[in-house]
């Protein structure tokens, strides 16, 4: 979704998050788009990247677009669901061992509202646009504010509730008078229509602020997710770095029985969507959750002490190097072991960052207190949205034999672009060698700690 206006106002594609336009006008909306008409359960299943030809008239593109056989204007005609970077991505991967990379593609679908009274089947094709107007201004007393509220009033009146065309969620307004290329100023304000905006997402209710960072392919997600879900042992310890709003951290957490979850994010703006979603989650789930607005770079092993897996999602510039040492550090620990490390203190807590993270912690109590539990992730989970510093970070967590990866995944979260969403899931230490496996149904694995 996308609004061409003219200056003052900058207008956003939210669909576009993980990677920003360019600094142009633009309307930031998270909105459902689907490109075909072709429904939802049509979506193109995992393809066989062997047959990947580089061009072929007869072979049909997962955008499915009409226009594709006439149209002069594209340059990518042909496969659009078969990007280049996914032959890349399976070499990468085979020669370190993973033979059952597997490439899902889909259609462009972006977020959509989450309506509980709405059967599922229709909440994409229901789904409302949340938009916010990047404001070229301090605050709403500046002088400028008028022109602001004209627009915003008019698009309510064109795409409102009392419009033909029901289009618009909610209209939010970002005042950034910053030149640098940062899209969103600190200042937020909420003008119109429903203030929450939730998605249901891996399983559980989310509810995403404008100013939290959420997926834009949300169906893509989904399958990243339910897949990611089966690589966490049941009843683990959780740490979720760079956990946004805490969509992955709080969907794993409900459907692994999770002990305890830990999320860890340096934008503050996301812990009212933690809170919100929190509340929705079911009163059933006993976890004792944390959410600390923190920089996951600083004492990085604070934040791995404690927990059996740890789930990474970082920007596209990939993990900060005090992280990446932390990681490998830890291979050298036995899970009793603390380690001598002056990094993790066990003295009454002064450090300023520390004391700031846990003043703005969000917390649900649950059976287990982490800081007391000794043991240190064996399962390192990476989601990645950048294949250069993910294969930079991969090589490194490899080196010394301090992980071994164990399952590599790719997603195409923008069909038609060359972009990858990889998920690859890491096991601490050296490969062990497989011998052969039984046959028979395999059993889920749960962590005993
Ligand atoms: C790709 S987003 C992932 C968010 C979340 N996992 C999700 O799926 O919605 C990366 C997140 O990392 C956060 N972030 C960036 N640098 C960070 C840092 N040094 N420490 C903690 N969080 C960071 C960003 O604010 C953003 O929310």
């Amino acid at each position: 979704m996308g609004l061409l206006l003219r200056p003052p106002v900058l207008v956003t594609a939210r669909a576009a998050s993980r990677h920003p336009p360019s600094r142009s006008p633009k309307v930031e909306a998270k909105a459902v788009t689907a490109p075909s008409s072709r429904p939802l359960d049509r979506q193109k299943p995992s393809i066989d990247l062997e047959s990947a030809s580089s061009s072929s008239s007869t072979v049909t593109t997962a955008l499915q677009c009409q226009h594709f056989q006439s149209c002069s204007g594209c340059s990518q005609e042909w496969e659009l669901d078969r990007p280049h970077m996914a032959a890349v991505a399976r070499k990468f991967f085979q020669d370190l061992g993973v033979s059952d990379f597997s490439f899902e593609s889909g259609m462009l679908f972006a977020v959509t509202t989450y309506n509980s009274s709405l059967p599922a089947a229709e909440r994409y094709t229901n789904g409302k646009v949340q938009v916010s107007l990047v404001w070229n201004s301090v605050c709403e007393q500046s002088e400028s504010f008028d022109k602001l509220n004209s627009l915003a009033k008019f698009l309510w009146r064109n795409g409102g509730p009392r419009s033909n065309s029901h289009l618009f969620h909610s209209i939010w307004v970002n005042f950034q008078t910053s030149s640098i290329n940062t899209i969103f100023g600190s200042r937020w304000k909420h003008l119109l229509g429903e203030r929450d905006f939730w998605e249901h997402i891996g399983g559980i209710d989310i509810c995403l602020d404008p100013s939290s960072f959420g997926q834009a392919n949300t169906q893509a997600f989904n399958s990243l997710l339910r897949k990611l879900h089966k690589y966490v042992p049941y009843g683990s310890s959780v740490v979720d770095l760079y956990s946004g709003a805490g969509v992955i951290g709080l969907s794993v957490a409900a459907t692994r029985k999770c002990r305890s979850l830990r999320c860890v994010e340096i934008n503050k703006e996301s812990k009212l969507s933690f809170e919100k979603s929190l509340g929705r989650l079911s009163k059933h789930i006993d976890c004792d959750i944390h959410w600390h607005n923190t920089d996951a770079s600083i004492e990085p092993l604070h934040w791995l002490k404690g927990s059996n897996v740890v789930i990474v999602d970082p920007p596209k510039k990939g993990l900060g190097q005090s992280l990446l040492d932390a990681l490998r550090e830890i291979s050298n620990y036995k899970d009793s072991n603390v380690p001598k490390s002056s990094i993790i203190k066990e003295k009454e807590e002064k450090r300023p960052w520390m004391l700031r993270a846990r003043a703005s912690t969000v917390h649900m109590e649950g059976n287990i207190n982490w800081e007391k539990a000794q043991i240190w992730p064996e399962f390192l989970i990476y989601v990645s949205c950048g294949w250069e510093s993910f294969e930079k970070d991969c090589l490194y967590l490899l080196s010394n034999n301090a992980w071994h990866l164990e399952k590599a995944h790719a997603f195409n979260f923008f069909p038609g672009t060359e972009s990858l969403e990889i998920l690859a899931v890491f096991k601490r230490g050296p490969r062990v060698s497989q011998t052969k496996k039984k046959s028979g149904k395999k059993k889920p694995q749960v962590f005993k700690p």
